[in-house]
């Protein structure tokens, strides 16, 4: 299909509004990013043609960004590929290179930021066959809203010895009375209520949609206590003044409920982020959806990862109201760039997410069905190969293929 007959998807009265041929761009991404991404198009392309027949078709528009843009254009991120993932509402994107210590800033973070993509939706949920450190895998089906725009990740920071760095200890020290050491590199961690009260809003109203029973809130508020500490305080607050019929504490929970979450309520909760690590393992079942700010969310999607496969089965979405880019959790992982090698799982589940986001609810099953048969079957990438008995291993292409195969 040629691009110019695509049509834009659109919003109307807070409605998502999409054509048969929606136009959708993409970022390939750097380092894996091809390989996955040539084999998630293929993917998707081939669940709308067989769901659809012919009557919808994704019309993809390319855009650059990263390594690709800085090539082509001298930029990293430039001007047209965020106009573009605005004006089109839906995107999808591989994963881009940081450097560490140094270099350019992130632009996973600069496209979060830049179109103020608030919540980043990691689903995590197990799919049978996949080999898992877990001895009940089957208990686990989180889903990580992780602040997306705030905290220490949004990268205000100065290097040890600079003029910035040193003013702002001059100021901390000689006007706040505290004892920063003057070669201290220094990092702001800015979370506000409006940011904090909108992920939560959210997290809620998805539990509440998908009759998930509980939300919890994850934050090391005992040591951070007017950022993480607040972000907790202001998710109660939130809950009680939006929510008070549906939402119930914990507390409410065993005094007035006996421990049964009654039809069409949720409980919200709060647990501290280091023993959140060890009871995601150990009681995987009490947790649901899991709202935290934006780092305790990062190191939080990983390690729940871990759990369901690795990073290579974790998708994700970055979303506003009005606008959403889909991504794998997953980085660029550069010594497997263009080896055909790597598991597309992630990205695939991140466009099955993003066909649910369409509601092509149809071609979004038929990937999953797909997807879930391939692994059932014991073909699967190296990641999955190395911890299974008796597996085909298959290279993304091939791995793609056999999905197809299976619509
Ligand atoms: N949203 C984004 O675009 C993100 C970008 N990044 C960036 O990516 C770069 C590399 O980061 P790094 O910390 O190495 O993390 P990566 O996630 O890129 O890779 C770490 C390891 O995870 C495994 N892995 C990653 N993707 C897959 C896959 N699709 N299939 C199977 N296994 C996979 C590999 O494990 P093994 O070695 O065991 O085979 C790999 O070595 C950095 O520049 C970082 O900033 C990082 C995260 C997110
Ligand atoms: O932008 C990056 O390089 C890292 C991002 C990341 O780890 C994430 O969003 O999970
Ligand atoms: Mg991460």
């Amino acid at each position: 299909m040629a691009e110019q007959q695509g049509e834009r998807i659109t919003y109307v009265d807070g409605t998502i509004r999409v054509p048969d041929h929606p136009i959708i761009p993409f970022i390939e991404g750097d380092g894996i990013g091809p390989d996955i991404w040539r084999a998630t198009r293929r993917v998707i392309d081939a669940a709308v043609a067989k769901s659809y027949q012919g009557r919808r078709e994704i019309v993809w528009k390319e855009v650059l960004a990263g390594e690709k843009a800085y090539a082509q254009t001298g930029e990293w991120l430039p001007k047209e590929t965020l106009d573009a993932l605005s004006f089109y509402r839906v995107g999808i994107k591989g994963p881009l290179t940081t450097p560490v210590g140094g270099g350019i800033r992130s632009l996973n973070v600069a496209i979060r930021q830049e179109l103020d993509l608030y919540a980043c939706v990691r689903p995590v949920r197990y799919i049978q066959g996949v080999p898992s450190p877990m001895r009940e895998p089957e208990k686990v089906d989180m889903v990580i809203f992780r602040e997306n725009t705030e905290d220490v990740y949004s990268g205000i920071e100065w290097p040890s010895g600079s003029p910035e760095a040193e003013k702002l200890i001059r100021f901390v020290n000689q006007e706040l009375g505290k004892s920063i050491d003057k070669t201290a590199g220094i990092g702001i961690k800015p979370i506000t209520p409006a940011g904090s009260e909108r992920l939560i809003r959210r997290a809620i109203r998805y539990a509440l949609d998908h009759k998930r029973r509980s939300v919890t809130m994850m934050h090391k508020g005992n040591i951070m206590k007017f950022t993480e500490g607040a972000f907790r305080d202001w998710g109660y607050q939130l809950a009680a003044r939006e929510f008070p019929d549906q939402v119930i504490t914990e507390e409410e929970l065993y005094r007035t409920y006996h421990g049964e979450v009654p039809e069409g309520k949720i409980v919200l909760k709060d647990r501290i982020a280091d023993i959140t690590f060890q009871q995601v393992l150990l009681r995987p079942d009490e947790f649901d959806v899991i709202a935290a700010p934006n780092l305790n969310g990062d190191y939080l999607s990983d390690a729940l990862a871990a759990q369901v496969g690795g990073v290579g089965m974790a998708p994700g979405s970055n979303i506003s109201d009005t606008l959403a880019v889909f991504e794998a959790t997953h980085g660029t992982a550069p010594k497997y760039a263009n080896l055909d090698k790597v598991n597309p799982s992630s990205l695939i589940l991140s466009a099955i997410m993003m066909l649910e986001h369409l509601e092509w609810v149809e071609a979004a099953a038929k990937v999953l069905t797909a997807l879930e048969e391939t692994i059932a079957a014991k073909i699967v990438t190296y990641d999955l190969a190395r911890q299974m008995d008796g597996a085909t291993e298959v290279k993304t292409s091939e791995f793609a293929s056999a999905v197809i195969e299976r619509m």
